[in-house]
């Protein structure tokens, strides 16, 4: 199984929380992950331009999906892969998948959770599966999800540095996706091995 990490970052903070989310997510050992880093070179006259990585991305099981927080979303750069992967909506070829989401900014409030929405919009359009938190009362220990988003992981950097618990926190959500990911595995394999495949 493969799950692919793809982000944008500037400063370093979104790289870091998608290396925290990597480590998380290897401890399955049938689980490979790839990382991929948005750059502005993909962007050519507005439009991302990088075929081998979305054919790297139809193959994955779960996409996870980062941007720093800029203006109450996403920044420029994520939303032209964003608009890029509409060829990949138009068949639907990421429906099914697992997503997931990460976010950092400035601000404590700095409408990180907006941009965790529209991340999971963008997971919605294309039919995939958002896997938020499954936080209780009981489990804020060491601070992980210490702002309370069940929708992914917030993470704020005033000085450019993740935050060890906003690390814990994406490393949690790594082994959240990968054990969700082993689970569909181990429930749908023995059943798609044995039926005839589903005409779309
Ligand atoms: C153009 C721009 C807009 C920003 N808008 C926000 C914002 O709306 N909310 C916030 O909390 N931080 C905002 N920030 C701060 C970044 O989200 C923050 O520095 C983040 O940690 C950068 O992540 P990076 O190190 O991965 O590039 C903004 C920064 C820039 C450059």
């Amino acid at each position: 199984m493969h799950i692919a990490i793809i982000y944008f970052t500037k400063g370093g903070v979104t790289r870091q929380l998608a290396s925290a989310i990597a480590q998380g997510a290897i401890n399955h050992s049938n689980i490979t992950i790839n990382t991929y880093e948005i750059t502005g070179d993909d962007i050519v006259k507005g439009r991302f331009r990088h075929a081998s990585l979305f054919s790297e991305l139809d193959s994955a099981d779960a996409i996870i999906f980062g941007s720093p927080t800029y203006m109450g979303s996403v920044a420029a750069q994520f939303k032209a892969f964003a608009d890029a992967s509409s060829e990949a909506w138009c068949e639907q070829r990421w429906a099914g998948k697992l997503a997931a989401g990460f976010t950092c900014g400035s601000a404590v409030n700095g409408e990180q959770t907006s941009t965790l929405g529209y991340l999971m919009t963008l997971a919605s359009q294309h039919g995939m599966l958002w896997v938020g938190f499954d936080f209780g009362l009981d489990n804020f220990e060491g601070g992980v999800n210490r702002f309370g988003c069940s929708l992914g992981v917030v993470a704020h950097a005033p000085e450019g540095q993740a935050h060890s618990a906003d690390l814990a926190t994406a490393n949690y959500l790594g082994k959240r996706v990968s054990s969700q990911l082993s689970r569909i595995n181990r429930v749908t394999r023995p059943i798609l091995t044995e039926c005839e495949p589903i005409p779309r």
